[in-house]
């Protein structure tokens, strides 16, 4: 087994909303090895976007991460912010909540990378697509003669406001060397922009939605990540596209030993690209795995649900056919005790009413559940009356969660066997 890269633990991160508090990520964790490609996958709005941004720091006010560890194993990083923040330190890993932001912000590029949803929303439309690139290519140039190298950046000078303002704030063309120039054009070739030289001279308004995904990819890589974050890379691509910036992903994967957090709503994805899995739901990960594990041997009645509506590979475009009822608005005051899909389930029973923990289930030893069913069978006398949720029973934080609400006394004999 490769060694943990990134160990994620108990992180919650919350948005604090006039309508009121959102708790879009809970309680979270998750162990990334060195080297593989480890997928999140669920509907729109269960929290694997702002997993992504809480891990590249990237959340901005009304949200806040509010608790939590993100430990990140980089032993020349580790010797070097010892001294001044032994909390932050253990052993090789790094909290990277507990270090002040500059040297949060001297990891983006070099360590950790992200491709966006959203590709305009990584570019300034104001300056080339070749000047960005060459940017990004600049940090990392700076940071280190030998790409994989961390020694570098990890001087402590470089932690010093100064090369803080410098790799942040750098203006553009002024300080772009003429090699990172042409990485930039390189990085385009390698991310299949027919007419590189020429696109680089070009603005992000004046690419096409593929080609500027494209271009995002590029400037992720740009900096030789160790960790990248990939949120929907290929969503906005046609099939085709989509296809070949997965295997270029996977073949650059394959190259520098890159590690690759994968987010996507589509499990043919997963199933292409991924070595391990979870399942995210409601802020939480309901089930997590190897992909024998997720694909075989799931538990949860969610994951169940997506693999049902699984689109094939071909039709890697298409979103999941949605599981009846809607993904919980996520706002503190109405998310209750229960488990969080228990009002969608289709094996919701009483003990659901309670919210479940994370149970060991059978399959590869990394197989984890957040379902009753780990370890009970799915019993019918105690099954939820059918409507249960919509009388208003136990979606709100007030309720009781001792005991369920309902009239036990009057709801039916479950009918007998054979239906
Ligand atoms: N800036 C914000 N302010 C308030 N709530 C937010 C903000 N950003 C995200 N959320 C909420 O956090 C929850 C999780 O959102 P997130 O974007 O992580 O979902 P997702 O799984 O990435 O969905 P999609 O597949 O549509 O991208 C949602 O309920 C969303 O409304
Ligand atoms: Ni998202």
């Amino acid at each position: 087994m490769a060694e943990d890269v990134l160990r994620v633990e108990g992180i919650s991160t919350r948005f604090f909303t006039e309508q009121g508090q959102v708790n879009a990520v809970e309680d979270l964790d998750l162990r990334i090895e060195r080297g593989e490609v480890f997928g999140i996958v669920g509907e729109s709005g269960s929290g694997k976007s702002v997993t992504a941004r809480s891990v590249m720091d990237l959340i901005d006010s009304p949200g806040r991460i509010t608790e939590g560890a993100i430990r990140y194993r980089d032993a020349d990083l580790a010797a070097a912010v010892r001294e001044d923040h032994p909390e932050a330190v253990d052993g090789e890993f790094v909290d990277l909540l507990s270090v002040p932001e500059a040297v949060r912000r001297s990891l983006r590029g070099s360590s950790f990378s992200m491709i966006f949803q959203d590709p305009m929303s990584s570019f300034n439309p104001s300056l080339t697509v070749g000047e960005q690139l060459a940017e990004a290519a600049e940090v990392q140039r700076r940071a280190s003669a030998n790409p994989r190298s961390t020694r570098a950046r990890t001087t402590s000078a470089e932690y010093s406001l100064g090369s803080y303002a410098l790799s942040t704030l750098m203006p553009s063309k002024r300080y772009v060397s003429s090699e990172s120039r042409d990485r930039a054009v390189e990085l385009l070739e390698m991310v299949g922009i027919p007419d590189p030289a020429k696109r680089a001279e070009e603005y992000p308004h004046e690419y096409s939605g593929g080609m500027l995904q494209r271009a995002m990819i590029a400037q992720a890589l740009a900096g030789e990540p160790d960790v990248l974050i990939a949120d929907e890379p290929t969503t906005a691509l046609d099939v085709t596209i989509q296809a070949q910036i997965l295997d270029l992903l996977a073949d650059l994967q394959a190259e520098t030993d890159m590690t690759i957090l994968l987010i996507t709503h589509n499990l043919g994805v997963v199933a292409r690209m991924c070595d391990r899995v979870g399942v995210m739901y409601a802020g939480e990960i309901v089930e997590r795995g190897t992909l024998g594990d997720v694909f075989d041997d799931h538990v949860h009645p969610y994951t169940e649900g997506l693999l049902g509506s699984v689109p094939d590979l071909q039709g890697a475009a298409g979103r999941l056919e949605p599981i009846p009822g809607n993904v919980p608005s996520l706002l503190d005051h109405e998310m209750g005790d229960r488990c969080y899909f228990a009002d969608r389930c289709p094996k919701a029973m009483e003990e659901c009413l309670s919210h479940p923990p994370e149970y060991d289930a059978e399959g590869s030893g990394e197989h984890q559940v957040r379902c009753v069913l780990a370890e009970t069978e799915y019993d019918e006398a105690r099954a939820l009356p059918d409507g249960y949720f919509e009388d208003g029973n136990g979606s709100t934080g007030a309720v009781d969660s001792e005991r369920p609400e309902h009239d036990a006394a009057e709801e039916p004999e479950p009918e007998v066997e054979g239906r």
